[in-house]
C-alpha cells in the first residue's frame, strides 16, 4: 500500500488560447490505507486531481509523492489503477478473462486462476465467469471492473464515480460491498462522487472541492457499516451539503 502526498498542485487547460485553472494550489496528505471521497460541484476539478494521481496528466505545477510505500515495489512504481464511471471492458473476453487481463504479467499460469478465482468469489460473480460483458447488467460490469483493479494488486485505487451509472438498488449493494472490500484489503482509496450521501457511506474524509480549490475537508469518525438514518449522519451530511451548495 502506500499514501499520498500533494504539495502545491496546480493544472491549467488552455482551450483555445484562454486558460482554464482546473487545480489551484491543492494541498492534501493521504495516509495509507485510508478512504477518502471527493465531493464538489461540476467542474470543480475532482477528475483532474485523480487524472494527474495516475499520470494521464501532468501537473503545472507542484508535486505528488507517496507515502510509507510497499518495500517490494521501487520508488515511482507505486501501482495505482482508477475505475471509471463505465466499466470499460474488453467485450470480446469473458468476465473471467477480463479479470485475469490484470495479470498478464504474471508467468505462474496457477497464480493467476487462483488470484481471479478469489476475486470472482469475494464479488459474486463466480457464475458468470464465463459469461460477456454484454451478457451481464451493469452492475455486475462495474464488479468485474472493480475485480480486474483488484487482480492488479494496486497499492491505491483511484474511482471516478463508479457507481454513478446504476440503479438506485444495485448502488447501494455495491457502496455495501465496497466497504467490506476496503475493510477486508486496506487498500488506499480516493473515490469521486456527486452523491454527498455516497461520500459520507464510504469516506473516512470527505474533501469538498470549489473552483480548483479544497474549500473544507471533513472527518467522518462513523464506525462501518454505516446508517444514513442516524442523527449522526445526518449532522455531516446536513454540514457538507451546506458548503458544496455555498450556504
Ligand atoms: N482535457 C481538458 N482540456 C481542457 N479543459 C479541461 C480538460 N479536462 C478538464 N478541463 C477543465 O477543467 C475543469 C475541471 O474539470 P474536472 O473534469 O476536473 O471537474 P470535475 O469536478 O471532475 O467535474 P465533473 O464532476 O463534472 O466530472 C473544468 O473547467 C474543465 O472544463
Amino acid at each position: 500500500m502506500a499514501g499520498v502526498n500533494i504539495k502545491g498542485l496546480c493544472k491549467t487547460y488552455t482551450i483555445h488560447s484562454q486558460e482554464v485553472q482546473a487545480l489551484s494550489n491543492i494541498n492534501l496528505t493521504i495516509q495509507d490505507g485510508s478512504f477518502v471521497t471527493l465531493v464538489g460541484k461540476s467542474g470543480s476539478g475532482k477528475t483532474t486531481l485523480l487524472r494527474l494521481l495516475c499520470g494521464l496528466e501532468q501537473a503545472t505545477q507542484g508535486e505528488i509523492s507517496f507515502l510509507s510505500p510497499k518495500k517490494e515495489r521501487a520508488v515511482g512504481k507505486e501501482r495505482i489503477s482508477i475505475v471509471f464511471q463505465e466499466p470499460r471492458l474488453m467485450p470480446w473476453l469473458t468476465v473471467e478473462q477480463n479479470m485475469a487481463f490484470a495479470l498478464f504479467k504474471e508467468k505462474d499460469p496457477l497464480r493467476v486462476s487462483r488470484t481471479v478465482s478469489h476475486f470472482l468469489d469475494m464479488l459474486g460473480l463466480k457464475k458468470f465467469k464465463d459469461a460477456y460483458p454484454a451478457q451481464i447488467s451493469g452492475g455486475m460490469a462495474q464488479r468485474t471492473s472493480l475485480g480486474r483493479t483488484l487482480c492488479y494488486d494496486p497499492d491505491i485505487i483511484l474511482m471516478d464515480e463508479p457507481l454513478g451509472a446504476l440503479d438506485a438498488f444495485t448502488r447501494k449493494n455495491l457502496q455495501a460491498e465496497l466497504v467490506e472490500i476496503f475493510l477486508l484489503q486496506k487498500k488506499t482509496i480516493i473515490f469521486v462522487t456527486h452523491d454527498v450521501d455516497e461520500a459520507v457511506f464510504l469516506g473516512q474524509r470527505v474533501v469538498i472541492f470549489e473552483g480548483g480549490k479544497i474549500v473544507e475537508d471533513v472527518p467522518v469518525s462513523l464506525n462501518y457499516p454505516r446508517n444514513p438514518l442516524s442523527p449522526d449522519f445526518f449532522q455531516i451530511r446536513e454540514r457538507i451539503l451546506g458548503v458544496v451548495l455555498g450556504e
